[in-house]
């Protein structure tokens, strides 16, 4: 294990024996005792599943990492190993440092135990003696907002309430790890939006976290890094943005053209997210090719670009300017025109869509014919000083359900610059008036 590393995770697996019937279980028990006494290999009553398999990667102290995947991929299975609540089949997880994990709802709670009972115990299991938690208990008590229910056993608890507990002990309990499910995001959107702040201040106090999400938006908001199971396997792991961007792309995938989410992995392989804080210019963020770059008709984009009201390509636009995100489409004879829809997204670095226009909303913008079309959408720049990115699609709605023909995640990348300060990441102009109410 590297000094700097506090999780370090090498060939990791773990294989569930299935049984297609409950009676082979115990003919397995028996041919197995029999095959040890007669020192021969026994007959096999059940299908192995690899629920993970062949797992590396390592985590750096004071990172954050999300993890992503379907429903079914492997990522309980992954955190359930880390936290040494489930034995692997091969490998091993090494973990240097005090883990609070929020797996399951109520992990590790005594269903006949009050809240307070099982904070306490929570807290001894990681080596938090009972004297010091007591005057940490006022805390959790105001943090979970449990109130009379803190003394009431859990099993009376809801599901929310369970979280509640759940969250406020992990947080402290000095967590030199931080594990969180989303399975745990069972709060109402208050709690949830606490949670998630109180999340930044242990980032910020150098802990590292593990977060587990089916969110590409909050992982991306959290962390800087991700790692993408499927099907029990690691197929991606790096800088959040482009590879959130690509199990994006895995999950958009043409039905049709269902490929393996490893061979959009290789293909993507190499490109990086921008780098913020690299001295050199936009001029060679400008160099980059997109993020992500997928759809069902790849190619259909002819151009994507951002112009000043001249129509003069630009990197660099004032705040206050007017801009126009110009795109041309070649639309094919066999695309249905009433549902085309072209869009595009004003992104910051970190992937928090700011600016998002289609043609579909609003004053719909119809197709009356398929081959060469221009769009163009015209606003002026409000985004604040800071470096962003162009996203455009041209997609299918129909409702609320959307296919992309294409979607090019980088098409440009561009700054804003003022002279003013501002905060914030959109200033739009905004009129300031009094009203005198007393002489
Ligand atoms: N005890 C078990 N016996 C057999 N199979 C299991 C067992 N526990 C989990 N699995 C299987 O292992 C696979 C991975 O499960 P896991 O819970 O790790 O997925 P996940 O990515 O966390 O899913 P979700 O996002 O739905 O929480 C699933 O197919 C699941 O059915």
């Amino acid at each position: 294990m590297s000094s700097k590393s506090i999780i370090e995770v090498s060939n990791l697996g773990k294989c569930y024996e299935i049984y297609s019937e409950p009676r082979d279980r115990l003919k397995q028990y028996l041919a197995q005792g029999l095959a040890k006494l007669g020192n021969y290999q026994s007959k096999k009553y059940y299908r192995e599943f690899w629920a993970l398999q062949d797992v590396s990667f390592s985590i750096g102290k004071g990172e954050t990492v999300g993890i992503i995947g379907q429903n079914g991929s492997g990522k309980s299975t992954l955190l359930q190993l880390i936290c040494g609540t489930l034995r692997p089949t091969t490998g091993e997880a090494n973990v240097q440092g005090r883990i609070a994990a929020l797996l399951e709802l109520g992990a590790g709670f005594n269903p006949e135990f009050t809240g307070r009972e099982n904070a306490y115990l929570n807290a001894a299991i990681l080596g938090i003696p009972r004297e010091a938690m007591e005057s940490r208990m006022q805390d959790v008590l105001d943090f979970s907002e449990l109130g009379d229910f803190l003394d009431q056993p859990v099993k009376t608890y809801s599901s929310g309430m369970y979280a509640r507990l759940a969250f406020a002990v992990a947080i402290h309990v000095d967590p030199e790890i931080l594990i969180v499910d989303e399975a745990l995001a069972v709060g109402d959107a208050r709690f949830t939006a606490k949670c998630m702040r109180r999340i930044k201040d242990i980032q910020a106090q150098g802990s590292s976290i593990l977060f587990v999400s089916h969110d590409v938006g909050s992982v991306r908001t959290l962390c800087q890094r991700a790692i993408w199971i499927n099907q029990g396997k690691l197929i991606d792991d790096g800088d959040v943005f482009p590879v959130t961007g690509r199990y994006t792309a895995y999950m958009f995938r043409d039905e049709v053209a269902d490929e393996h989410a490893s061979q959009i992995a290789d293909a993507n392989a190499g490109m990086d997210t921008p780098t913020t804080d690299s001295p050199q210019s936009l001029v060679e963020e400008n160099s980059l090719k997109p993020i992500t770059h997928w759809g069902s008709q790849v190619g259909i984009i002819k151009s994507a670009e951002i112009v000043d009201e001249h129509l003069a390509q630009k990197n660099v636009f004032s705040w206050g300017e007017r801009l126009k995100v110009v795109i041309e489409v070649d639309i094919p004879k066999d695309l249905p025109l009433e549902n085309i829809s072209l869009a595009f997204s004003i992104k910051d670095l970190k992937g928090t869509d700011l600016i998002v226009s289609t043609t579909h909303d609003f004053d719909k913008l119809a197709f009356v014919d398929s081959g060469n079309v221009k769009v163009l959408f015209e606003f002026t720049n409000h985004l604040t000083e800071g470096k962003y990115l162009l996203v455009v699609a041209v997609e299918n709605r129909q409702h609320r359900d959307i296919h992309y023909y294409e979607y090019i995640e980088g098409a440009q990348y561009f700054a804003s610059e003022s002279e003013h300060r501002m905060f914030g990441l959109f200033q739009p102009s905004i009129k300031k008036s009094s009203i005198q109410l007393t002489p």
